[in-house]
């Protein structure tokens, strides 16, 4: 519900509000500029009978004296019938320059204001102001709840950089934006009057004036009074008339000045409405504070990029899931089929069951899992599709379905069947369906059926699954579903360095770039030849000869670096490595990326501590290729012999050499001081207990035991910090990509 209060108007108001945010970004330079360029006294020491006496002497035919909100002081006079207008200086009432708004910033006023187009862009504008509002509210309270709570509101962000650059620019200006959708919400009520401003009360013209000779304006008590820091205006008598009055108007009120008597007559203060009027207008406009101007101006320099990346992000989000025919309300639906997936290969399976239930006459609604409603009123099951990720976790459509689930009424409960898909390779083979399953058991949900599992996408157990969910509706439900292959491109080997076969650990380091001898299509001319974008830490899945299911490959190169790595050791009967092993520079391969956002350094300067064993320190080398601006990066590195496997050993040495990278410790298990990485990390535990205080993030790639090895060891590591491996990865400062 958030995300659509937050995606809708921001969608839509896209254009009016960065439209908006740039003119008020420009107009919020005046104050600072004006308050630069005019001369202001302290309080207390030039009164507004001083000014007014100054002024007169240089500019004897004056109509009207204005303050601005900055301070500068604006004379309007006549000079013989003619009119004109200067700033002066308010200790000498001598001109500094003739005043002279600029065309450009009235322009500019005036596209803030009403887009140029009278009332109805005033309307526009004040819907865009409340759009604002709505967005800045609901994107702090969704940042919040996905970090965990408004006190971890400035934790750190995970995500694609689209996500990431969104949220940064989101909390560093929510509170000025805040303040200008406010402010700018009231300001637009004022305009259409149905907040008052205060300005419906003045204070009547003096009903009679004394009419006597006139005093010299220096000596009207009235103005004596009153310091040249609180004048708002001062109206001159039409000269001669000897019934007209000064009219004043201060920060405080409004009143006629006798110009006989210097008496101030029936003088009105300002109401209640009129102060919040003006406090609220020096909030929005930075005019009399000039550095919250600035400060406004340059946090609304973030709306358009906000709108950018926001815009990103939803688009991403409406390609990920697929387009789902006839998909019912949440609230009509008999039927709800929740689908947790990060490749989308679970969507497929998802749409086809959605599509032969609704062919059988069902009314399906078909979501994320991380959509989960807190009530479905029509509904009789609910069916939910689920990959598993990472070590047995959520994939990324699920992530808040298990916080979600705890917030749903028990009388909520539906009927219902996860069905797990997984890769039975991993060791925690459809973990998180399990999870699931034990979660909605524990709320007390019904089985419909109880939790079944489907391994590398099996297009039969699927049809076998779905024919006894069928049997129990009383629908014929056997559905064919073959996943498409997913969209390659073909890929050359263009060099291969080989380590490790004397110690029985056969590894290759593969580069390989695009393979050129496609047929130049329109797309293809346009372009050029690219690889797909990707990052160090991203996936690669290579499709073994005559096998649909693609083998992921952690990578260890940037597509900044022009070249796509991975690092292989062959294991034995390996159908994906063995293929790789023998391939030879010059051979083809079908390859599609994944991107693998989590596994990233955070961003900023804080050091990084990377830990990898075998061919975990592929990503790895990738992270300290590209750390162009030098951070701390220390890695631990374990093989088995130097001689045999130190895999990229002359990179290392280079990188070091140029400061990629800041220390490198190895451990080697069949050399003359056998070791482990974990020996190491034991070893130096010191030194990284000084990094983590620094803030330092952890990122282990290797296999599963050294992973659990190395966890426990880093344990002991944290905890004289008083700090564990659970806080550390809430923090996003533990991650680890381990096979
Ligand atoms: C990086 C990665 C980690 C995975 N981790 C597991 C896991 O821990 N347990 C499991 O059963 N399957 C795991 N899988 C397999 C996926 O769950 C499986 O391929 C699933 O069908 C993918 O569905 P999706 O394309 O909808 O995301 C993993 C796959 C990848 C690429």
């Amino acid at each position: 519900m958030l995300r659509r209060i937050h995606s809708l108007p921001g969608l839509i108001a896209a254009v009016v509000v960065s439209i908006l945010a740039l003119t008020g970004a420009v107009l919020a330079v005046n104050p600072a500029l004006e308050r630069a360029g005019s001369s202001i006294p302290p309080t207390g020491e030039v009164s507004v009978a001083d000014l007014a006496q100054r002024v007169v002497a240089h500019f004897p035919g004056v109509e009207r004296i204005v303050r601005k909100a900055s301070g500068t002081i604006v004379v309007y006079y006549f000079d013989a019938e003619v009119p004109g207008a200067a700033v002066v200086d308010p200790r000498t009432g001598v001109q500094i320059a003739p005043f002279a708004p600029s065309a450009v910033t009235r322009w500019v006023t005036d596209l803030h204001r009403s887009f140029l187009m009278g009332d109805a862009g005033r309307a526009a504008a004040g819907t865009g102001a409340f759009a604002m509002l709505v967005l800045t509210v609901s994107g702090a309270t969704m940042l919040a709840t996905r970090l965990g709570g408004w006190r971890r509101l400035f934790g750190r962000v995970r995500g694609t950089g689209s996500q990431r650059l969104h949220a940064q620019f989101g909390r560093i200006a929510a509170l000025a934006l805040l303040l200008t959708a406010l402010t700018g919400s009231y300001m637009s009520l004022t305009t259409f009057g149905i907040i008052s401003d205060g300005m419906d009360a003045e204070p009547a013209f003096p009903s009679a004036v004394n009419g006597g000779a006139p005093m010299a304006v220096g000596d009207l008590g009235a103005l004596r009074a009153i310091d040249v820091a609180d004048l708002r205006e001062l109206g001159f008598p039409y000269p001669g008339d000897l019934t007209d009055a000064y009219a004043l108007t201060t920060a405080q009120g409004a009143g006629y000045i006798d110009p006989a008597t210097g008496e101030m007559l029936s003088y009105l203060p300002n109401g209640f409405a009129r102060r919040v009027y003006e406090t609220i207008f020096m909030l929005h406009t930075g005019e009399g504070l000039w550095w919250l101007g600035l400060a406004l101006g340059l946090a609304a320099l973030t709306v358009p990029l906000m709108t950018a990346t926001g815009v990103m992000i939803w688009w991403k989000r409406r390609q990920a899931m697929p387009r789902i025919k006839a998909n019912a309300r949440a609230a009509t639906a008999d039927t709800v089929i929740l689908v947790g997936s990060e490749g989308n290969s679970t969507w497929g399976f998802a749409k086809a069951l959605h599509d032969a239930l609704t062919g059988a006459g069902h009314r399906v609604h078909t979501a994320p899992m991380n959509r989960l409603a807190g009530g479905y009123r029509n509904a009789e099951r609910m069916l939910i599709l689920t990959a598993t990720y990472g070590d047995g976790a959520a994939p990324s459509s699920a992530k808040q379905f298990l916080a979600r689930l705890q917030d749903v009424r028990a009388a909520q409960a539906l009927p219902v069947a996860v069905l797990g898909f997984g890769d039975g390779r991993f060791p925690r083979f459809c973990q998180f369906a399990k999870d699931v399953e034990a979660a909605l058991a524990a709320k007390g949900w019904p089985q419909l059926y109880p939790l079944h599992t489907i391994d590398r996408q099996s297009a039969q157990e699927f049809s076998r699954w779905s024919a006894e969910i069928g049997a129990l509706i009383g629908v014929d439900l056997a559905i064919a579903h073959t996943p498409p292959p997913p969209r390659t491109v073909s890929l050359r080997l263009a060099e291969r360095v080989d380590y490790g076969a004397e110690v029985q650990a056969p590894t290759a380091v593969l580069r390989f770039v695009l393979a050129q001898d496609r047929p130049a299509g329109f797309g293809r001319r346009l372009l050029g030849d690219r690889l797909p974008r990707f990052e160090a830490g991203d996936l690669v899945g290579i499709l073994p000869p005559d096998n649909p299911v693609p083998r992921f490959y952690s990578l260890a190169t940037s597509a900044h670096d022009g070249v796509l790595e991975i690092c292989v050791r062959k294991h034995p009967g390996g159908l994906c490595s063995g293929f790789l092993h023998a391939l030879k520079p010059g051979d083809r391969i079908d390859a599609f990326v994944r991107p693998n956002p989590e596994f990233r350094p955070a961003a900023g300067a804080a050091p990084v501590v990377l830990i990898g064993a075998g061919t975990g320190i592929g990503p790895l080398a990738g992270f300290i290729r590209r750390n162009g601006e030098r951070r701390p990066m220390h890695l631990y590195f374990g093989a088995r012999d130097p001689q045999s496997d130190f895999l990229y050993e002359a990179e290392l040495t280079k990188w070091l050499a140029d400061r990629r990278l800041t220390r490198l410790n190895t451990a080697f298990s069949r050399a003359t001081d056998q070791a482990y990485v974990q020996d190491r990390i034991a070893a130096d535990a010191e030194a990284l207990r000084s990094l983590i205080t620094h803030g330092a993030q952890i990122m282990v790639c290797g296999g599963r035991q050294m992973a659990q090895g190395l966890a426990k060891v880093l344990e002991e590591v944290l905890m004289p910090l008083g700090l564990d491996l659970v806080t550390l990865k809430a923090q996003g400062r533990y991650v680890e990509d381990v096979y």
